[in-house]
């Protein structure tokens, strides 16, 4: 099956599908996704997910997800990777106790190998990774902080942005200087994926 231009294994849509059911049954508890997305968990999630996957340079061993509350997009990376680059070690940062643990049932139902940190990413040592990520967690300014704290100094950091990211990048630049490529969103026209590397204190 092509997903978002890549071809994906049955088995790789085999573990969409049980991570689908698995979020359809915690989400009425936990409020994992906005309960109107969940009939379009494909689009709205996976496919929005599965975009930064193709970002992944070539090379890369470690991926760190902040925030990633229901799994969007580091889970969905991790399921990718298993496939794809067997290789790269995929870390989810999610505070939330019962967000970490339903990622960790996410990760065994589908024989996924993640590691989940229920942990404040503030209070994290430094992961050190090629490639971080976050969706909807802060705004652009403290999302480079993040990345500049973790992230190895050849890595690169990949933001899913929604309307207000010119705004958002303007005002990261007057604290950070850092190299940014900015690419719509294949689900969304008014948002972005944001790449940025090179990341050094004003
Ligand atoms: C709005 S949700 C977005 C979840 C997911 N990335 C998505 O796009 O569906 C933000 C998540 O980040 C977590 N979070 C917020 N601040 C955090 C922090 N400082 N460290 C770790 N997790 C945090 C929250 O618990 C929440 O699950």
């Amino acid at each position: 099956m092509i997903l978002l231009g890549q071809d994906v294994s049955r088995e790789t849509i085999v573990r969409l599908n049980i991570y689908a059911a698995v979020l359809e049954k915690w989400n009425p508890k936990i409020n994992l996704v906005g309960k109107s997305t969940i009939a379009d968990i494909w689009g709205r999630h996976f496919l929005d997910s599965a975009q930064i996957f193709r970002e992944i340079h070539e090379g890369a061993g470690s991926w760190a997800d902040f925030g990633s509350g229901g799994g969007f997009p580091g889970l969905v990376v991790a399921i990718l990777a298993a496939e794809k680059t067997p290789e790269l070690a995929v870390t989810l940062v999610e505070s939330d106790q019962r967000k970490a643990a339903f990622l960790r049932t996410v990760a065994r139902e589908t024989g996924i190998a993640v590691q989940v940190l229920d942990a404040r990413i503030e209070a994290l040592e430094p992961l050190n990774v090629d490639v971080v990520s976050a969706r909807a967690l802060a705004d652009l300014t403290t999302l480079v902080g993040f990345a500049a704290r973790h992230l190895k100094s050849t890595g690169t950091a990949l933001f899913l942005k929604g309307e207000s990211w010119e705004k958002e990048l303007h005002d990261a630049q007057t604290s950070w200087s850092f190299e940014v490529e900015r690419n719509t969103s294949k689900t969304d026209s008014g948002a972005v994926v944001l790449k940025v590397w090179n990341i050094r204190n004003v």
